[in-house]
């Protein structure tokens, strides 16, 4: 498939310029270092006296001031970027090679600049906390980010996140009350056997042979076990095992990930996994260990809060608006949606290829609709008072 270059604008407005940069510098989860000192260089550009900055790790928190505060909103945007070969068509592509920001965390961030300067420069009554949250892609910077003391008296009242959303045109908006994201939890398998020489199988234990049965029956727990009214999603992202064509692999991994609509069918498919492992142990004579590695919560919209965003937007004809269902997508955000009531959308920037894809272009359109968006719904709250 050939990607068309429309998701470029020919006259990148500020906001699309710096989008391009922080595409340029992808990091890994906690190693933002580059992406933090370009945030906190842009933040200091602007005048001094209307904000507040506090580093968390390698993560932001900025508290823009309100003329009259009453209450304080959140509004969070990720950094980090995915282990990923870029290849897209851009000039501006990746030079960090083999990362690649193909989530989208350099459009949420760019956006979080915009709504921040807005803000800074056409104060509302409200105070308003800007969080750029390290990590979402694994370990997950939310949680710890929640509890730290950096964030206590900054702490929102209500809390509003964005994601890209490749499926949807440019100007869509796309959410619902309730369960949007899955529960997810991370998952890794090391497989432990027996090396040796390949013409001699008998005299070995080969865990490649073990690892590829395990891939195939841990799609029987979804096939099988889970209810076929509820949802479930086990992928295994990576296989690891061996070390040369003609050595019999003494160890395999499998690196994964689960998803679940509830934390119930979460523990299910754990129990399951780990029967299943235990049969194989004793079947094929090997060692099997299981690390569920970092556990999101689901992306739970606060009903009120997001209904009233819904109309808004209708009303307001500032995007349209789509009802969409839930996805088996995971967002440690969901942590901040389980500590205070807010809402996450999906933000359409209709390209071919998507999340996670090494080719994803979004249509960089996006970025100054969606400033335009959610400093006007602030701005909104904020006047109207609701
Ligand atoms: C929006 C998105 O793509 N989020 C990631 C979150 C990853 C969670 C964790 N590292 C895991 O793989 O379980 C996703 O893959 O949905």
């Amino acid at each position: 498939m050939t990607t068309t270059k429309t998701s470029i604008v020919a006259d990148p407005s500020p906001f699309v310029s710096i989008r391009r940069e922080l595409h340029q510098i992808p990091e890994p989860g906690f190693a933002e270092f580059k992406t933090q000192q370009y945030l906190l260089h842009y933040i200091r550009s602007l005048p001094a006296d209307r904000y507040e900055i506090r580093t968390w790790r390698t993560g932001i928190l900025v508290s823009v001031k309100g003329t009259n505060p009453v209450r304080r909103f959140g509004y969070r945007a990720d950094m980090d970027g995915l282990p990923i070969k870029e290849d897209t068509g851009y000039a501006f592509r990746s030079t960090h090679d083999g990362f690649m920001h193909a989530c989208g965390h350099d459009m949420h961030m760019a956006i979080g600049l915009g709504v921040l300067t807005h803000f800074v420069q056409h104060p509302i009554r409200d105070d308003i906390t800007f969080i750029f949250q390290p990590a979402e892609e694994g370990p997950g910077g939310a949680k710890p980010m929640l509890e730290s003391e950096e964030l206590k008296d900054w702490m929102p009242d209500q809390i509003v996140a964005l994601h890209v959303a490749p499926e949807y045109p440019v100007g869509t908006i796309a959410t619902k009350p309730g369960i949007l994201f899955a529960n997810t939890s991370e998952l890794f398998i090391d497989l432990t056997g027996k090396g040796g020489h390949a013409a001699f199988p008998h005299l070995a234990n080969d865990m490649v042979i073990t690892a590829c049965q395990l891939v195939g029956q841990l799609q029987t727990i979804i096939s099988r076990n889970v209810n076929p009214l509820d949802s479930a999603v086990i992928t295994i992202g990576k296989i690891d095992g061996g070390t040369k064509q003609n050595i019999i692999a003494e160890t395999a991994r499998l690196e994964g990930t689960i998803r679940t609509l509830s934390a119930e069918t979460m523990a299910l498919v754990k129990s399951r996994i780990e029967s299943l492992t235990a049969g194989m142990e004793t079947s094929y004579n090997c060692k099997i260990d299981i690390d569920y590695g970092a556990n999101y919560r689901q992306v739970f919209n606060h009903e009120e809060t997001t209904r009233e965003f819904m109309n808004w937007v209708q009303a307001s004809n500032a995007m349209n608006l789509i009802e969409c269902t839930e996805a088996m997508t995971g967002e440690d955000f969901g942590y901040f949606l389980e500590a205070i009531p807010g809402f996450m959308f999906w933000l359409g920037v209709d390209t071919p290829y998507g999340l996670h894809h090494a080719k994803i272009e979004p249509d960089e359109r996006a970025v100054d609709l969606a400033i335009a968006t959610i400093s006007d719904y602030f701005t909104w709250k904020s006047e109207s008072g609701q």
